[in-house]
């Protein structure tokens, strides 16, 4: 089986960004080990710091944000890097050619329960001069690269250079990722969904309607049965999609007001949808493709809908959409 570094070289991905990638992965293999550790290594548990989003932040947060902006700052070809973990964009190294946008623990309510978590990153290219949050401000379209790592039964990377999507598994005896799928593909129909049921009654009318049709299952007008899946860890919900197809949505909801979208751009959907496309799937806000919204700050918040093409678009013919013109539609 060939390994990361092997994959990377016959899709002639460029050295530094090999380098780059490399890190991420060793980096990976530490959290991995510290995760698995859990209460042993005092690891569990919450802090008493929030992020810059009002959130708790778990012990784990805080230890891999500090693991991988270690990393990475030792990483000659980084020029800088934005974390959920950190209020600011943190300028790296001068003279690196790439931006890291990540979030180191993803689905962090699932650690105490010792279920699914995992990292998700972004590359972006570095622009010349100054570094500053509006260098990070790029479409999702100009990722580089993207990808998670799987912190469960089996540690497991997925990753997209833009040449499709692949599997790594992590190879506990030599620690080496090896390629285990190099040609992702998400079934383009399904007959399962995920999403927070509980948020319902704050979802928008055509969410609500293109549930409410899934859950009619054979006596409505979908006419088949719909199975619903919730890990509560988009990388756990993303991973299953990739497998064997299905639609993950966190759509809009009026819960909190000031807070209309769970997700975030820069660090989840962005890099969730590059591997999505990647794979033959769609990545949507309901309204607009995620991977062409322009952003307006690193943490901005956005609705995702995202998975099986033929479903993704009848999900979206119900927020008044027609893709009847684009050719992935029969
Ligand atoms: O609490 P909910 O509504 O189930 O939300 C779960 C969602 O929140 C997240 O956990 C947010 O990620 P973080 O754990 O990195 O804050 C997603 O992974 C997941 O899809
Ligand atoms: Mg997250
Ligand atoms: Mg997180």
């Amino acid at each position: 089986m060939q390994t990361l570094a092997q994959t990377l070289s016959a899709q002639a991905v460029n050295i530094s960004l090999t380098q780059l990638l490399l890190t991420l992965a060793d980096t990976s293999k530490a959290i991995s080990v510290a995760v698995r550790h859990g209460a042993l290594a005092g690891v569990l548990g919450a802090t008493d710091q929030e992020n810059v989003q009002g959130e708790t932040q778990k012990k784990l947060d805080v230890i891999t944000n500090d693991m991988l902006k270690d990393t990475l700052k030792a990483d000659g070809n980084v020029r800088g890097l934005a974390s959920e973990e950190e209020d600011y964009v943190v300028e790296v190294n001068a003279k690196g050619e790439y931006l890291v946008c990540f979030d180191p623990l993803d689905g962090s309510s699932n650690i105490d329960i010792n279920s699914l978590v995992g990292t998700i990153f972004s590359v972006l290219p570095a622009p010349a001069g100054e570094l500053n949050e509006q260098s990070f401000l790029q479409a999702g379209r100009k990722q580089v690269a993207a990808g998670y790592v799987l912190y469960g039964p089996s540690t497991m990377m997925a990753l997209t250079t833009g040449k499709g999507t692949q599997f790594y598994t992590l190879d506990p005896n030599s620690q080496e990722f090896l390629l285990t799928d190099n040609n992702v593909q998400i079934t383009p129909d399904t007959a399962e969904f995920a999403i927070n049921m509980s948020n319902q009654r704050f979802w928008e009318a055509p969410i609500q309607t293109y549930i409410a049709d899934l859950l009619l299952g054979t006596i409505g007008p979908r006419e088949q049965s719909f199975n619903m899946r919730w890990i509560a860890a988009m990388v756990g919900d993303v991973h299953r999609v990739l497998c064997r197809g299905g639609i993950f949505a966190y759509p809009t909801d009026n819960k909190n007001p000031e807070k209309p979208f769970k997700l975030r751009l820069m660090y989840e959907a962005n890099p969730m949808a590059l591997l999505v496309e990647q794979a033959g799937g769609k990545a949507s806000t309901g309204y607009e493709t995620i991977l062409d919204i322009q952003p307006t700050a690193i943490h901005q918040r956005v609705a995702v809908i995202l998975g099986s093409a033929n479903e993704v678009d009848t999900c979206l013919s119900y927020h008044g959409i027609d893709y009847s013109e684009e050719p992935s539609i029969d």
